[in-house]
């Protein structure tokens, strides 16, 4: 089994109701997003898939989310914005554009501030 591993970020500001009471307050985060890719066999280049074809997606992804006010985004208009529904989204969207038959998202973790993160496991 091989394992890739990409990083990214993006910056945007949201509000939890429900969670804590600060986070009620419009505030903004610079969250750092890991992609991990899974899978057993290489191509005939060697490589489980091109990071170039997972960053590209990802670039595509962190657009629709970078600076907007991710509570008003279509894609969040059925579940809060916390870091775990923000890695489930993006790894089902990566997935939906990289994953074959041989590769697929595994999981992805968004973190919010340096010592906290949220990871999203595909089953
Ligand atoms: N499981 C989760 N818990 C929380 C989430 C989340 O997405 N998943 N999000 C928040 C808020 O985004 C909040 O802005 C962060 O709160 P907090 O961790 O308290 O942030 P601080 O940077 O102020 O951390 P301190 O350690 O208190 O300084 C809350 N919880
Ligand atoms: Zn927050």
């Amino acid at each position: 089994m091989y394992e890739l591993k990409v990083k990214t970020d993006f910056a945007a500001a949201h509000r939890l109701t429900l969670v804590g009471h600060k986070c009620e307050n419009l505030h903004g985060h610079n969250w750092k997003v890991e992609v991990c890719i899974k899978g057993d066999g290489l191509d005939e280049g060697g490589v489980l898939m091109d990071f170039g074809v997972i960053k590209k997606s990802l670039r595509g992804i962190m657009e629709e989310l970078d600076h907007k006010f991710l509570n008003e985004l279509d894609m969040f208009s059925d579940c809060p914005p916390s870091s775990e529904n923000i890695a489930r989204i993006i790894a089902d969207k990566l997935g939906a554009a990289v994953n074959t038959d041989k590769a697929r998202v595994y999981s992805v973790t968004a973190w919010e501030s340096d010592n906290a993160s949220a990871t999203y496991i595909v089953q």
